[in-house]
């Protein structure tokens, strides 16, 4: 033990620092998912075969071996949400987040959110920033408009044929409508979200997209970023938190205000 620390290089503490970091971060991006509950499996799994090696129980011991020799493909499947998350947030660094949008499209989106939230209008608006949000919309219409808060709320009238789904603004234009998005399989989110709020949280887990929902139940207009849901009760801090995300300034004021708006959810939770 002591000649094993004696000849530790600089190197070697290095490549622990790096594996324990990776650890750590595998840890927090699982907790509270149901990957937990199927790492305690296959840990069970592992002690299983171990014991029914010692005590030569031939068939279990070899059913097992088949299992866990191809246990690398079955992680692959079983996490595959996990990986293409934690990949996507590896490729993100905060100097990408920012997407350049007139301040007009936001007043527009704010303004079509808080008109659709008194008439109870429920609405559900995604603003792509880094990574591409191809995938979702091509299950939707492509519509590639101007960016108007009155035809964000004439999709979403219920009687319209594509209020259902959600809208997902490309560079300042509404680019498609009706699209479908992951839903957010986070066991803690608070019960009295239903599914389009759940969707919001499930696309924002995998991307850095910005998404606005309107609940038509509770009135509530809710900023959801990071897998994280911040509701807003007046129209002013909506915009101005809004318009701390989507302008473009310094890495260390993009770092102060998702602090602040992370305060401000810890305050609300
Ligand atoms: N996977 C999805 N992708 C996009 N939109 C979805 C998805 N699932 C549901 N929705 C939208 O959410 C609507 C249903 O919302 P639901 O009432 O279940 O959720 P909610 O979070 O309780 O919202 P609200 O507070 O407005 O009632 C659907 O009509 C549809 O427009």
């Amino acid at each position: 033990m002591l000649d094993a620390i004696r000849f530790l290089r600089l190197l070697d503490i290095l490549d622990i620092l790096i594996v324990s970091f990776i650890i750590y971060r595998i840890m927090l991006l699982i907790r509270g998912t149901r990957a937990v509950q199927m790492l305690v499996g296959i840990a069970l799994i592992i002690i299983i075969y171990f014991l029914a090696g010692k005590f030569e129980l031939q068939t279990l011991h070899w059913l097992l071996k088949t299992f866990l020799g191809s246990i690398l493909v079955v992680l692959v499947i079983l996490f595959q949400t996990d990986i293409r998350r934690a990949l996507t947030q590896m490729g993100k660094t905060p100097f990408h987040k920012t997407v350049d949008m007139a301040e007009k499209d936001l007043d527009e989106i704010v303004r079509a959110a808080t008109y659709m939230a008194r008439r109870r209008i429920g609405a559900l608006i995604v603003i792509e920033r880094g990574t591409g949000l191809r995938d979702y919309v091509d299950t939707g219409h492509r519509l590639d408009a101007r960016l108007r808060a009155e035809l964000l709320v004439a999709i979403f009238l219920p009687a319209s044929p594509m209020h259902d789904g959600g809208v997902i603004i490309h560079k300042g234009r509404i680019h498609s409508s009706g699209c479908l998005l992951p839903l957010s399989q986070n066991p803690r989110i608070d019960k009295r979200y239903g599914t389009r709020h759940r969707a919001a949280l499930g696309l924002s887990e995998e991307t850095d997209a910005i998404v606005i929902v309107v609940s038509e139940e509770t009135q509530e207009i809710s900023l959801v970023q990071q897998g994280r849901i911040t509701p807003f009760h007046d129209e002013k801090t909506l915009r101005s938190a809004l318009g701390a995300l989507m302008t473009p300034r310094s890495a260390s004021t993009l770092w102060a205000s998702w602090l602040n708006l992370w305060k401000r959810h810890a305050h609300d939770a």
